[in-house]
């Protein structure tokens, strides 16, 4: 038991994650909500819509957020580890404001945040920090006292997120003919993001080419690879390919596509291969229907042998990974000098994003960092 003082100076754990629609009728304005002020070409909502449409109007990342929240309930129970958990999204209810409001009328003075991406982007990292400060800023006008907000460190090499990746991917392997397990391939799937997101992602010393986004996906993908080899003998080649592209044709985003890169290696005479969505923390929209409705069907068309790993979810190995974070951040907020659990070759994340970190097009107001204009 890690006992009650554990989570100190913390009194409540922030879920902040994207929102999905929870019927037909919710899709328009979930995208609205989405891509207000975007560049998104109108037939790209569209089309998107129609995914959503496909599955009965209903994201699926809600109802894994509820199931993460339990979980995430039941492993602090049974470790003694006494913060409330709270919710809120970017994009649809319950919104981050709303559940803010909540918090301070709960009384809730110092709020650690955890984000559903694990690795730094614009979009997972920076513009959930401008949502916490615009969430702030609303409050301080309703005339609150907005609590003080950190956010986790991110988690894409942790331990408990990688060995749980890794996992799937053995069980994944099972789940092709005995006979071509050996010679299938590894490849990683990651949203793809514009080049230029790309290059000023993670701290500003790290900005070039892919920046902090692509080396991070690299980096996990590696370690995820090298667990599987060793468990397995067999030495795979693995790679890394992004899906989910939106944006205008013009502008660059990371490539290659994932439906174009399979077509590249049953050419090249491929016959199997695993899909890893390691930039994703749960079988949310993108995995659902860009891989397991769209890719897998392009495999299936080419007479490639596919199967597609599962994300952490609310894996117990990953649920305890996260209490660990919580801890890990409560004791370095205490002052203390906790151990960092990180695999590969980066190290573990900062704990507060310095200046220029995941840059946006424009500049805004982010909290939970070095340039936060709140406490
Ligand atoms: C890096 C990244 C993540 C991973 C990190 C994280 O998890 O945050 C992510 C997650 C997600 N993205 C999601 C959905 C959408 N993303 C869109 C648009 C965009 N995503 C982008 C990037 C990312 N997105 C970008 C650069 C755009 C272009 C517009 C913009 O610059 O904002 C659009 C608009 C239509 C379209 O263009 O596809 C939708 C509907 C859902 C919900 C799924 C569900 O409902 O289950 C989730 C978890
Ligand atoms: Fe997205």
């Amino acid at each position: 038991m890690e006992g009650v003082l554990a989570a100190q100076p913390y009194d409540a754990l922030l879920l902040l994650s994207f929102g999905g629609p929870e019927g037909p009728d919710d899709v328009l304005p979930f995208l609205e909500n989405v891509t207000r002020g975007r560049g998104i070409p109108r037939e790209r909502l569209a089309e998107v819509g129609a995914h959503y449409h496909l599955f009965g109007g209903v994201s699926p990342i809600n109802e894994q957020n509820r199931t993460l929240l339990a979980a995430l309930a039941d492993d602090f129970a049974a470790h003694g580890v006494d913060l409330p958990l709270y919710w809120g999204n970017r994009n649809w209810a319950p919104y981050l404001t709303d559940t803010l409001r909540q918090l301070v009328a709960d009384g809730r003075r110092r709020v650690l945040t955890l984000v559903t991406s694990a690795y730094a982007s614009y979009s997972g990292c920076r513009q959930y920090r401008e949502d916490l400060a615009g969430a702030l800023a609303t409050l301080r006008e309703e005339g609150l006292e907005p609590p003080r907000v950190d956010k986790l460190r991110l988690y894409y090499n942790h331990p408990g997120f990688l060995e749980t990746v890794a996992e799937g991917v053995l069980e994944s392997l099972q789940r092709l003919p005995s006979e071509e397990r050996a010679g299938a391939r590894l490849v990683f799937t990651t949203h793809s993001i514009p080049d230029s997101a790309a290059d000023v992602s993670g701290p500003p010393e790290g900005h070039g080419p892919g920046g902090a986004y692509v080396a991070q996906h690299l980096d996990a993908a590696r370690v995820v690879a090298e667990r599987v080899a060793e468990a397995t003998g067999v030495t795979r080649e693995w790679e890394l390919v992004y899906q989910s592209r939106s944006g205008s044709p013009r502008i660059p985003w990371l490539e290659p596509d994932v439906n174009d890169r399979l077509r590249e290696l049953r050419a090249k005479g491929e016959r199997a291969v695993v899909l890893v969505p390691v930039g994703f923390v749960s079988d949310h929209m993108e995995v659902r229907f860009d891989l397991d409705t769209e890719a897998l069907a392009t495999a299936d068309e080419l007479g490639l042998l596919a199967v597609r790993s599962p994300t952490v979810g609310a894996h117990p190995r990953f649920v305890a990974a996260l209490r660990e974070l919580v801890l890990e951040r409560a004791a370095t907020e205490r002052g203390e000098r906790p151990e960092r659990g990180a695999l590969g070759e980066r190290g573990p994340s900062h704990d507060v994003c310095p200046v220029g970190c995941c840059a946006g097009r424009v500049v805004k107001p982010a909290a939970a960092g070095a340039d936060s204009p709140f406490a």
